[in-house]
């Protein structure tokens, strides 16, 4: 495909989510629909597609509406890129601009300049303080692969060598000790020996730092009450194997992959729908808005309202009611966010001691993408008394 009919395969796609479907299945379907296209012209619809709904109250200003064909028109200038070299009709490349289209689109101002959805602006950046244009502006970019190096099998380095003999280019990072940012073959990852081996897992920078802040008890069992793939029990189970992992969520098909991802790993992770007695650890990594990894989903940034965010702040609060009598007297409680909102953090976090007296918060930890991954919250709790 030429690069001009990518574009009008992407606008096509983001017409497909317009109408209600998820990215990742208005993709798939695309491709499925058009099985002439090859896996490097279905990444790079796939990034004009991303790009886009990152960027899509700009992209939209720019373009002059919220149309697939706007938007990637709005995408062009909001690059600096001649439109008329793409929207040329020839072959399979979008048709050439109507006058409609020229004089139409503008630079975007306040709110969508920064692609924040308006009206989260004002709750956003009280979150954020002087973080929050520069936060917004990382937000808009795409987002690093990285990897967590398995310590039980290997060093970093170990891992980095074993991933460029099989053409995966990765350096260290330093937001947690095991990270690796992929910088080349990021799609060739899940099939190499290193990844089959349980040498590395998929998982965000930030995620890992979140896991290293964690503190573990000496031992005893560790509850995952919000386990969804188990990434954050997988984690820990690599800092601390000889401690008993259990893997809990409402939803438990969430939890099939973790057999696979443990095995792999060379960890034990127990799933159980119904935890019984109390834990040294429980870790509640809360369903939230996903702020903070907002340039992984972009979606989700602009399917939020106030009454779904109002929801979640609920579901979060009830969650911690339910696993606090769970942890055992002196234990932690660590509840976990992928989200920058104060309403599912640090507000959480108090609420929850307000309401629960014989507890306080040892330690805090807030990360946003400038720090490199995605942005989360941990606040870890102590139980006090022997009750
Ligand atoms: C942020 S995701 C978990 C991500 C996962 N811990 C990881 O690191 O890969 C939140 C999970 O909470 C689950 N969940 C939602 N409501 C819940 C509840 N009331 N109790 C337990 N789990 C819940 C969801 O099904 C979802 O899998």
């Amino acid at each position: 495909m030429t690069p001009a009919a990518r574009i009008a395969a992407a606008a096509e796609v983001l017409d497909a989510i317009a109408t209600g479907l998820a990215a990742e299945q208005a993709l798939s379907r695309w491709g499925r629909a058009n099985r002439f296209a090859g896996s490097k012209d279905r990444a790079a619809i796939r990034d004009h597609v991303f790009d886009a709904l990152r960027r899509r109250s700009s992209c939209a200003a720019w373009g002059g509406g919220l149309s697939g064909r706007a938007l990637m028109l709005g995408l062009l200038r909001a690059e600096g890129r001649d439109p008329d070299e793409v929207f040329t009709g020839e072959g399979h490349a979008p048709a050439p601009l109507s006058p409609e289209e020229r004089a139409a689109g503008d630079a975007p101002e306040g709110p969508a300049a920064l692609d924040c959805p308006a009206w989260l602006s004002a709750e956003l950046e009280a979150s954020l303080g002087p973080d929050f244009e520069p936060v917004l502006k990382a937000l808009q970019a795409r987002a690093d692969v990285f990897l967590r190096v398995n310590a039980l099998k290997a060093t970093r380095e170990e891992a980095c060598a074993a991933l460029a003999a099989e053409g995966v280019e990765a350096e260290p990072f330093p937001l947690a000790p095991h990270a690796l940012r992929v910088t080349a073959g990021a799609r060739r990852i899940q099939a190499t020996r290193a990844f089959a081996e349980g040498l590395v897992e998929l998982q965000d920078a930030g995620s890992q730092a979140i896991c290293e802040a964690i503190p573990l008890p000496a031992q005893g069992r560790v509850l995952d009450f919000c386990a969804g793939g188990g990434g954050k029990s997988l984690a820990l189970a690599a800092r601390a194997p000889a401690l008993r992992y259990f893997a809990h969520d409402a939803n438990p098909r969430r939890m099939n992959d973790i057999p696979a991802r443990a095995a792999r790993a060379g960890v034990e992770i127990t799933r159980t729908e119904a935890p019984e007695g109390r834990f040294e650890l429980v870790v509640a990594d809360v369903p939230c808005s996903g702020s903070g990894a907002w340039r992984r989903q972009p979606e989700a940034k602009w399917q939020l309202d106030q009454d779904g965010l109002s929801a979640l702040a609920a579901t979060q609060a009830a969650i911690l009611e339910e696993v606090a009598p769970r942890v055992a007297p002196q234990g932690r409680l660590a509840y976990v966010t992928c989200s920058l909102l104060d309403a599912e953090n640090g507000a959480q976090a108090a609420g929850f001691l307000a309401r629960n007296p014989g507890w306080q918060q040892e330690s805090s930890l807030r990360l946003t993408p400038r720090d490199g991954g995605d942005g989360f919250f941990l606040a870890v709790f102590t139980r006090q008394g022997g009750a």
